[in-house]
């Protein structure tokens, strides 16, 4: 099966497609990724959804928000960045915003004087360090295994334990009940006191487990919120569905979307 993921390759996404696809396609935006499995144009995606470190990856909270994809996979996987260059002296560090956020300390103990640059992901920053020898890259060792370009340093994220979720989507005809978690997204489109502790009430009544809870901005208006709810439950058991029309009645000004449920795997590369 063919795969769309964040590239070129290279990627930490990539890496992760790798598991669940025998080709892999890239594009260079995750809206972009989730349109097109959307949309019916390819049969599974892979994003980033949540780092360890740095919290979530916004962009793809919000395409869920705003296409209709099916989750059908988790993949976890540990991030350990290495720092890439032609060569030990260099005055740019290029990467992905996620990763040079994960190596931010490492960054300023070391490089204090760098400028950090934003690339669309960290092997886009390291075809960068290929062509020019005054930037480096942060991004996956094996990135510097041919050409010019050479490991400067290993592991250099901040926390040992970075790790990185992934979820694998897919048209939303294929949205499974099956599962031991379960993400949906919620829009109750009203503001009321105590409005939050009603929507999580549900799940902590039949003892399910919160694994996430995020909130994003609508884009309607200022203090207006979607939330991303994970839960440890899989949609074929009568709790999930009894707390989901719980959850359905309170935001009947609004929507529900249930991404779907799956089973959470972990990918070492
Ligand atoms: O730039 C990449 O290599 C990606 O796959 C993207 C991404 C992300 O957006 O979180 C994935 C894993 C790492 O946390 C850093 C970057």
């Amino acid at each position: 099966m063919e795969a769309l993921t964040l590239g070129p390759a290279g990627t930490y996404s990539h890496r992760a497609a790798k598991a669940v696809a025998d080709e892999v396609v890239f594009t260079d935006s995750k809206t972009a990724i989730v349109e097109a499995v959307a949309s019916g144009e390819y049969e599974r995606g892979v994003v980033p959804v949540e780092n360890s470190t740095e919290g979530p990856v916004t962009e793809s909270l919000d395409a869920f928000a705003e296409f209709d994809v099916a989750a059908v996979r988790e993949l976890i996987t540990p991030i350990r960045h290495a720092l890439i260059a032609q060569g030990p002296e260099f005055d740019v560090v290029a990467s992905h915003p996620q990763a040079l956020a994960q190596c931010r300390e490492y960054l300023d103990e070391n490089y204090p004087s760098a400028t950090l640059e934003s690339m669309t992901s960290t092997a886009a920053g390291v075809e960068r360090a290929r062509e020019d020898p005054s930037v480096a890259a942060i991004g996956h060792p094996q990135n510097a295994a041919d050409g010019d370009l050479r490991v400067v340093a290993e592991d250099v994220q901040d926390q040992s334990s970075n790790a990185t979720r992934f979820l694998v989507v897919a048209p939303a005809s294929e949205r499974s009940e099956a599962g031991s978690k379960t993400s949906f997204i919620v829009y109750p489109n009203v503001d009321y006191p105590g409005l939050l502790l009603e929507l999580l009430e549900p799940f902590a009544d039949r003892d399910i487990n919160l694994t996430r809870v995020e909130s994003r901005p609508s884009g309607e208006r200022l203090g207006d919120y979607v939330f991303h709810i994970d839960v440890e439950a899989g949609l074929y058991e009568e709790r999930t569905q009894d707390a989901l029309a719980e959850i359905e009645a309170i935001a009947e000004e609004g929507w529900v979307r249930r991404l779907g449920s799956y089973d959470s795997e972990t990918v070492l590369d």
